[in-house]
């Protein structure tokens, strides 16, 4: 499945059930195709277990996982039309840049010119041109994960899961990071799931935003509507005495 703004899909989680231990999950939700759907939630309330039921990482005890209205629960993860990009470790450390973006057009790396003229633009595209021989360890935080969002471009695939891709950066780096994720995603309108626990990063890039508590979807709409009067409650406990900062001002 590739992508283009014709054929964004919406992912559902329709009535899924997971457990680790002691904690129960239940989610039932559905992402809009081609929006970008803020994951937000304390610390231990699933966020990325939720990414990794829709990237088959994690398979549902119980409830489907929908994708473009397909049912996806039983294919493996390289079967799904996914994209998913994690904190660190995107990379492997003994390839260079050039292949380890090349890995999303063929796993087993054999690329030909076709293969070579789109890695060169998604590098062009990212910023990385001239970097194609560094490895991983040569190149910078903000950097690698350049690396990694130009082998999202080569893939194509019509969803990207993003989990916390920018938090270790600094601010100055996580805006420019975010700047290209904006452009990127004008381009493609990837349905995308952006785990962040940043309320700007929520406000500046996603549409909608997805809000979980202890293992359930407590709130889920426009972005708008959770930085202005009238905001979930839990959404507003969860920011606290800072919600007026990032609240939305009359017009
Ligand atoms: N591999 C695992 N084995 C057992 N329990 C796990 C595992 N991964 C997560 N959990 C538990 O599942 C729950 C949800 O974890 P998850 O990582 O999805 O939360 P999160 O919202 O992404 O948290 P954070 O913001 O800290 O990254 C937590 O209670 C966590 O302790």
């Amino acid at each position: 499945m590739n992508v283009s703004k014709a054929n964004s899909v919406a992912v559902r989680l329709d009535k899924v059930r997971f457990t680790y231990g002691d904690a129960a999950m239940r989610f039932d939700v559905e992402c809009r195709a081609g929006a970008v759907t803020a994951v937000m939630g304390p610390s231990g309330s699933g966020k990325s277990t939720l990414l990794n039921l829709v990237a088959g990482f994690e398979t549902p005890a119980a409830g489907r996982v929908l994708i473009g209205g397909e049912d996806v629960t039983g294919l493996p993860p390289a079967a799904r039309p996914v994209s998913m990009v994690f904190q660190e470790n995107n990379l492997f450390a003994h390839l260079d840049v050039r292949k380890n973006v090349g890995l999303g057009r063929s796993p087993s790396l054999r690329l030909d010119e076709a293969d070579d003229m789109a890695i060169a633009e998604a590098l062009w595209r990212t910023g990385l041109s001239g970097k194609e021989h560094r490895l991983p360890r040569e190149l910078s935080g903000g950097e690698r994960q350049r690396v990694a969002l130009a082998r999202v471009l080569v893939r194509n695939r019509p969803v990207l899961l993003l989990d916390e891709p920018f938090g270790s950066l600094g601010p100055a780096l996580r805006s420019d990071m975010l700047e290209l994720l904006l452009g990127l995603q004008a381009e493609r309108r990837m349905t995308t799931l952006f785990v962040t626990h940043q309320p700007e990063d929520a406000r500046r890039v996603a549409d909608e935003v997805v809000f979980l508590e202890q293992g359930v979807v407590v709130a889920a709409g426009a972005t708008d509507s959770f930085f202005a009067d009238g905001a979930p409650e839990a959404f507003r406990r969860y920011i606290g005495s800072d919600f007026t900062k990032f609240a939305r001002k009359p017009t």
